[in-house]
């Protein structure tokens, strides 16, 4: 008896030691802190730290691909370099970037500008796209969805891939500067965070996806750059801004469970493997926020109050969507809410500008007749 309870403190201050060791070591830190195993993969648990270390290339793989691009001809044919800057997106950026410019409100629109505005954007696109497919051809051969891009399949030397992105970066930036020096820089940095930031953190942080939320955003924001002359004070930009950045997580978080097997055997750190409620979670958080900032349209004076009815009926079916994936983050839930993703984006453009254009007529119409009657 005595000898058991001479032993409890000991007992009692060792049993705390060891819980606190396993509470450490199973959830965030590595058992040996800031030795150098604190940046290997092997002493992290995936589901509590959203930081881990790119893993190397499968030795096969490379090889498989050394092949490839071996056997890729001298010159390469101008539809293959096309397809390294993704132009089904680059339109998308493209259109995104046009709206805004015809949501912007501000007087002289002008079609010299929008041409520029248009080249540039698209070229800048075309360039970060053509970055990000040089940077990743060994993970891109191992996905089936990525397996068929000009570099993996043998189209492309990736040196040819490195100049195409370079010329059409600078050209895409520099016509980007000739409509003011805001659309520019935006242009420069989007380039430079996409390929610089976006591309290696998808194989080190979870938080890769909020990173290329900003990228989706900075598009809408040159285009009513060029139409303000660069001044983005105007509460509109930020919220045109805000619902390209909103749209990413439903869309992209739904696609990312589509594909996370893929994603985990290459080594892409999403949260659609490595958190999946986190990742239904944060697609019902953003598909929420589409409400306000629907608002944020009228009462930044781009729309009418009306705009509301369309807009909301848009937002809740998507709304509807999501939840059904944050009840059950399952493929078919979140195949359903990419589609819907697919489909929101385009209506809530379309009701935009069309409210924003019958809100001008609208406007102009109640400003002709007090111009004719000063001039009587
Ligand atoms: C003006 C300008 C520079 C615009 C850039 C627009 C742009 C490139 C947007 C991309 C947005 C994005 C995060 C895509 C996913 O890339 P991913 O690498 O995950 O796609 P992947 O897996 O298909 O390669």
């Amino acid at each position: 008896m005595l000898n058991s309870f001479s032993h409890w403190p000991y007992k009692s201050c060792f049993s705390a030691r060891s819980s606190w060791r396993r509470f450490f070591s199973q959830n965030v830190v590595p058992i040996r802190p800031l030795s150098r195993s604190f940046f290997f993969k092997k002493n992290y648990r995936y589901n509590s730290v959203p930081f881990s270390p790119p893993s190397s290339p499968d030795p096969q793989v490379l090889n498989f691909l050394q092949k490839r691009i071996q056997s890729a001809p001298r010159f390469p044919k101008p539809s293959a370099l096309l397809e390294l800057g993704k132009p089904r997106l680059t339109i998308l950026v493209v259109l995104t970037t046009m709206s805004s410019y015809a949501l912007a409100p501000y007087p002289g629109l002008s079609f010299g500008t929008l041409v520029w505005l248009t080249m540039g954007t698209a070229l800048c696109s075309v360039s970060a796209n053509a970055f990000n497919q040089c940077m990743e051809p060994t993970l891109d051969c191992q996905m089936a969805r990525t397996r068929g891009r000009p570099i993996p399949r043998g189209a492309v030397r990736p040196e040819y891939g490195w100049l195409f992105a370079s010329t059409t970066g600078i050209l895409g930036s520099s016509m980007s500067f000739l409509v003011n020096p805001t659309v520019g820089w935006l242009g420069l940095a989007n380039i430079v965070l996409y390929m610089g930031v976006y591309t290696p953190l998808k194989r080190i942080s979870i938080l890769n996806t909020w990173v290329g939320s900003i990228v989706g955003a900075l598009p809408p924001l040159m285009g009513w750059a060029a139409c303000s002359g660069g001044d983005l004070s105007h509460a509109g930009a930020f919220f045109t801004a805000a619902i390209l950045f909103a749209w990413q997580f439903p869309h992209f978080n739904a696609f990312s469970t589509m594909v996370a097997d893929d994603y985990k055997r290459c080594g892409y750190q999403m949260a659609s493997w490595k958190r999946p409620a986190l990742n239904a979670r944060v697609a019902l958080r953003y598909s929420l926020l589409f409400l306000p900032l629907s608002y944020g349209f009228v009462w930044s004076g781009i729309v009418n109050p009306s705009y509301m009815v369309g807009a909301s009926a848009a937002n809740l079916y998507l709304i509807a969507k999501a939840w059904q994936f944050y009840r059950n983050p399952y493929k078919t839930n979140a195949r359903s809410l990419f589609f819907a993703s697919l489909l929101h984006l385009p209506l809530i453009f379309i009701l935009t500008l069309g409210s924003h254009m019958f809100k001008v007529w609208k406007d102009s119409e109640r400003i002709e007749p007090d111009n004719s009657s000063s001039g009587d």
